[in-house]
C-alpha cells in the first residue's frame, strides 16, 4: 500500500490570457505536496496563495498545465472518475440546498451516490446524529447557522465513506465556537483512519489540527514541516524597534537586514519595525548600537518569541512574485 494518500508533484497552472484578453496569471508555480495516509495535512497560505486551485486540481475539477497527482494510488489525470469516487470534498461555499431539511439534503446526496431509498435514509440518520444536527434535522437548512451548514456540508462529503477528505477552508467565517466544533469533527474523522487535506488561512488552525503543514504563497511552497519544526526553523526570536521621529528608512532596513536573520518588515503606518534575530539579546544589542552609530534613535525595543502570525508573515512576505519576476 502506498505511504501517501495524496501525492502531488510539479503542479503548475496559469489562468487567463486566452484570446488576447487579460494578462496571464500564474496561480501555481510548481507545487509539490504529500499527504500521508491517516494524517491531517494543512495547506496554509494567505488569500490568493493558490490553495483552492491546488485542491481543485486534486479533486479533478481543474486540469493543471503540468504536474502529476496521485490519490490513493490512482493517477488523477488518467482516471479522474475513480479518484472522484474515493474522495469527499467540502468547500468554502457549502453545497447545501437551503429549501431541503438537513436530513433531506443528506438523503439526496446518498441517493446520488446510488444508495437505495432505505439505505440512503439510514445513512442520513447516522450522519445527522454524528454531526449533532438531530434537533435541526427536519428544518429547512436555510434556517441553519453558518456552523450548522458547514457541518451538514462536511457530513454530505462523507456519505460514501471516502478514504480521503479534502476540506477547503472549513472554518472561514465561523465564530470561535463554530471553529472549535469543526476541529473536533475533523479530529474525530482522522481518528477513524481517514486522510484529510485541509486548506486554511489560520496558522492556529493548522497548528491545532495538522500533523504536517505545507505553507504556500504566490503559487509556490515556501515551507513544510510539523508546526513545531516550522516554529523552530523560523528565527527563534523577533526584535521590534520603535523609531523616534524621522529616520532614514533605507539605512534602517539595511542595518536590520545586516544583523537580523531574516527580512525586516513593518506594518502600514507604524513606526515599529520587526526583524527576526538568531541570537536573541546579543543580536538585539548589536542592532541598537549600530542604529545609534548611524544617528538613528530607538525610542523603545522588545525581544520576543515570535507569535504564530509573525512566523507566517515572515515566511510569506518574502516570497518572490513569479508574475512580477516574469514581467521584469
Ligand atoms: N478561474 C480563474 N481565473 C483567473 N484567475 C484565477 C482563477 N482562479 C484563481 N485565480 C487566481 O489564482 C490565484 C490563486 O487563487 P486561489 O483561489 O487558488 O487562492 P487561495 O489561496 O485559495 O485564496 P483564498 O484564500 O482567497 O481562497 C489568485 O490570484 C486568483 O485570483
Amino acid at each position: 500500500m502506498d505511504e501517501y494518500a495524496i501525492e502531488v508533484s510539479g503542479l503548475t497552472k496559469t489562468f487567463g490570457g486566452t484570446f488576447g484578453r487579460g494578462e496571464p496569471h500564474r496561480a501555481l508555480g510548481g507545487v509539490d505536496l504529500q499527504v500521508k495516509r491517516g494524517t491531517v495535512h494543512a495547506l496554509l497560505g494567505p488569500n490568493g496563495a493558490g490553495k483552492t486551485t491546488t485542491v481543485r486540481v486534486i479533486s479533478t475539477l481543474l486540469k493543471p498545465d503540468e504536474g502529476t497527482v496521485t490519490v490513493l494510488g490512482t493517477d488523477a489525470l488518467a482516471d479522474p472518475a475513480k479518484v472522484r469516487r474515493s474522495i469527499g470534498v467540502s468547500g468554502q461555499y457549502a453545497a447545501v440546498d437551503g429549501n431541503l431539511t438537513g436530513w433531506e439534503n443528506l438523503r439526496m446526496v446518498a441517493r446520488l451516490y446510488g444508495l437505495k431509498r432505505k439505505a440512503a435514509g439510514a445513512r442520513a440518520d447516522e450522519l445527522i446524529s454524528d454531526f449533532r444536527l438531530s434537533d435541526a434535522r427536519d428544518r429547512p437548512s436555510r434556517t441553519y447557522s453558518g456552523g450548522m451548514r458547514r457541518r451538514l456540508d462536511l457530513a454530505g462529503s462523507l456519505i460514501a465513506r471516502p478514504g480521503v477528505v479534502i476540506l477547503d477552508e472549513p472554518t472561514t467565517g465561523l465564530d470561535p465556537r463554530g471553529r472549535r466544533e469543526m476541529w473536533a469533527l475533523i479530529e474525530n474523522l482522522v481518528s477513524t483512519g481517514t486522510s484529510v487535506l485541509l486548506t486554511t488561512q489560520y496558522l492556529e488552525e493548522a497548528d491545532a489540527l495538522a500533523d504536517i503543514i505545507t505553507v504556500i504563497d504566490k503559487g509556490v511552497v515556501v515551507a513544510k514541516g510539523t508546526a513545531a519544526e516550522l516554529k523552530a526553523a523560523s528565527q527563534s526570536t523577533l526584535l521590534t524597534v520603535e523609531m523616534a521621529g524621522g529616520y532614514d528608512r533605507d539605512r534602517l532596513v539595511a542595518v536590520l537586514a545586516e544583523y537580523g536573520s531574516g527580512e525586516p518588515y513593518s506594518h502600514a503606518h507604524s513606526m515599529a519595525w520587526h526583524v527576526p534575530v538568531a541570537h536573541g539579546n546579543a543580536s538585539a544589542a548589536a542592532i541598537i548600537q549600530a542604529l545609534s552609530e548611524s544617528g538613528m534613535t530607538v525610542s523603545d525595543f522588545t525581544v520576543d518569541a515570535p507569535t504564530l502570525d509573525d512566523v507566517f508573515l515572515n515566511l510569506t512576505s518574502t516570497t518572490p512574485d513569479k508574475n512580477e519576476e516574469r514581467a521584469a
